[in-house]
């Protein structure tokens, strides 16, 4: 199921959320370009993040342990699964400001 986090911020008409610097340079690592994206956009890069550092579990694939990466120091937490999004959502409320656009 196509997770919708449009929740997690009062997003504006643009629909573009601004990151900030620590989620920002995550994001850059994966192949992000610019400075304010929409919530399928980071969601997308935090994916390709998981996987170009190969920080999901190659036998149990919906678990991401990033205790040892910026990622793990963003969300606060060792591991996750992506079954239970509830930490990544906490931190995108603390790290992403809506845009005026
Ligand atoms: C539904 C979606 C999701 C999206 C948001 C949330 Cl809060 C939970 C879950 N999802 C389902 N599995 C993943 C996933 C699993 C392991 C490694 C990488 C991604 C994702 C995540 C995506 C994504 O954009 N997903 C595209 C399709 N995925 C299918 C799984 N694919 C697997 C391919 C084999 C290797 C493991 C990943 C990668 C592309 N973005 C994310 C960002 C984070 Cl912080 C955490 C997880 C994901």
């Amino acid at each position: 199921a196509e997770m919708s986090p449009c929740r997690i911020v009062p997003v504006g008409q643009g629909n573009l959320v601004q990151p900030k610097l620590p989620l920002l340079k995550v994001l850059w690592a994966a192949g992000a370009r610019g400075e304010t994206f929409t919530l399928k956009e980071v969601m997308h890069y935090l994916g390709q993040y998981i996987i170009l550092k190969q920080l999901y579990d190659k036998q149990q694939q919906h678990m991401v342990h990033c205790g040892d990466d910026e990622l793990g120091l963003l969300l606060g937490i060792q591991s996750f699964s992506v079954k239970d999004p509830s930490p990544l959502y906490d931190m995108l409320r603390k790290n992403l400001t809506t845009t005026a656009a």
